[in-house]
């Protein structure tokens, strides 16, 4: 197999850049560059010469045995001044080296897993935490890359390994007058499975919220200061504001971080009765977007009712809040009241809505958790029926096995292997 390098931190200008490289020839390329291969996991420094003996720069050089590194094989690491120049000079070098090549995105992580040190969700794991933007994120992923999914994986494997061991064991005994029923111990083993499973199933969908964002979207008619609401909320000028109705057309979108927790917030057109085709397309925007939200705030001025339908955890508020006598339940993005009332609510909101996510985090996990539900069911089904049906019930189990070993990766990972590192960047 070819030894891989790549540089493992951003592109770009840096107070250090880290250039890695993995494979059976990182020790050779070390002693190139290097002069020496430093002792393992002792960090030294080293002036990094080309072949022709030219300096490169000064660097800090970490080499890692094989068996003891992030990949499984013999790794180096070169901790270089992170200018483009020394960058483009050091991965120069390393080009020249016989069996060296550049590694493709995700690549590192790829060989990490083939040599088993990793398995297919803490890749997963990996992928989220270097995309993670929030503190909700950020503690999701890590859980996911400490293997928590594959070792509760294990388990249900274990259970449903032993529950079909005992049925096949009737099956075997079943025209000899040894009469065993082990269906109320198989039954109790799959009945465990199901209920874990079923709970993990039940918390996908706030995890995949935590990944990639809770969805607000501000309502209301046209002018009752919902682009302005947006601007305050962003703190900066996202969306045009004009005394005219029917400014917003497009739905303006705002990634922010609510107590760590990834928002998107929505500005849309103001929902009303309109001829001009163009608002028309708007409101048609508005109106999908904002149902299809977590969670949707409506401003109301007057006493218009809102033409959409608030739901259970909607917030409804009063506009222009410096134009009312009174305050209490009312905004102003104008003057910043209500402003900070309102970040709390939707923050209280969505954190009560983020509790209770499990271990599994992706749709991905999700379907084959609910392929393997589907089996243990019917195998449950079947148990009580008795010995003629045992034989159908433990493939229901095996199935069940099977559909459970894809979520660590176990069976059919290639066409999630790509997608999966295709997402990675180059480096890692
Ligand atoms: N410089 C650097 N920093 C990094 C990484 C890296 O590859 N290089 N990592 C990369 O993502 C992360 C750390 N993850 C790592 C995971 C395993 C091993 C490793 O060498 N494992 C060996 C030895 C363990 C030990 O002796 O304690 C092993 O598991 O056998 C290294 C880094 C984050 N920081
Ligand atoms: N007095 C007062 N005026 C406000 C307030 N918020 C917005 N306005 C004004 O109301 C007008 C409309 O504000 P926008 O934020 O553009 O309203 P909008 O709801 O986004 O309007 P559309 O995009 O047309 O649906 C502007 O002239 C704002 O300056 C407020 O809290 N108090
Ligand atoms: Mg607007």
């Amino acid at each position: 197999m070819d030894t891989i390098y790549a540089l493992s931190t951003a592109q770009g200008k840096a107070g250090v850049a880290v250039i890695r490289v993995s494979g059976t020839r990182a020790f050779t390329a070390v002693k190139a560059l290097a002069g020496d291969v430093p002792q393992p996991r002792k960090a030294s420094l080293r002036v990094l010469k080309d072949r022709d003996g030219v300096r490169l720069d000064e660097a800090l050089v970490l080499t890692f045995a094989e068996d003891h590194s992030f990949t499984g094989e013999e790794t180096v690491e070169f901790q270089v001044h992170g200018s483009t120049a020394v960058v483009a000079a050091v991965l120069e070098a390393l080009s020249d080296i016989d069996g060296l090549r550049p590694a493709d995105p995700g690549e590192f992580t790829r060989r990490a897993m083939e040599n088993g040190r990793l398995d297919l969700a803490q890749v997963e794991g990996l992928a989220d935490l270097i995309e993670a933007e929030t503190e909700a994120q950020r503690r999701q992923a890590l859980r996911v890359l400490s293997g928590d999914l594959g070792r509760r994986a294990e388990g249900w494997r274990k259970n449903l390994i032993r529950a079909a061991a005992l049925l096949e064991a009737t099956i075997d005994f079943a025209d000899e007058d040894v009469p065993v029923d082990v269906s109320p111990e198989v039954t109790e083993l799959v009945e465990s499975v199901v209920a874990s499973l079923r709970k993990e199933i039940s918390g996908v969908s706030t995890a995949e919220r935590i990944r990639s964002g809770f969805e607000v979207a501000i309502v209301g008619a046209p002018n009752v200061g919902k682009s302005t609401l947006l601007n305050a909320l962003a703190g900066r000028d996202a969306a045009i504001t004009s005394e005219y109705a029917g400014t917003t057309r497009d739905v303006i979108e705002v990634r922010m971080d609510l107590s760590g927790l990834p928002v998107t917030l929505l500005d849309t057109a103001g929902l009303r009765e309109t001829e001009d085709a163009v608002e028309s397309i708007g409101i048609d925007r508005a109106r999908q977007r904002a149902q299809m939200a977590d969670l949707r705030v409506f401003l109301v001025e007057g006493d218009t009712a809102p033409d959409l339908t608030p739901e259970a955890d909607d917030i409804v508020l009063r506009a222009k809040a410096d134009l009312l006598g009174e305050s209490t339940g009312a905004i102003s993005g104008k003057t910043g009241a209500g402003i900070a009332q309102l970040v709390d609510r939707l923050t209280d909101t969505l954190k009560s809505r983020a509790s209770g996510v499990g271990i599994a985090t992706r749709l991905r996990h999700k379907q084959a958790m609910e392929r393997g539900l589907m089996s243990l069911e019917a195998a449950l089904v079947l148990l009580p029926q008795g010995e003629d049906q045992a034989d159908i019930a433990a493939e229901e189990l095996r199935t069940a096995i099977r559909a459970l070993d894809s979520l660590v990766g176990r069976i059919d990972i290639e066409n999630v292997l790509d997608e999966i590192f295709a997402s990675f960047c180059l480096g890692k």
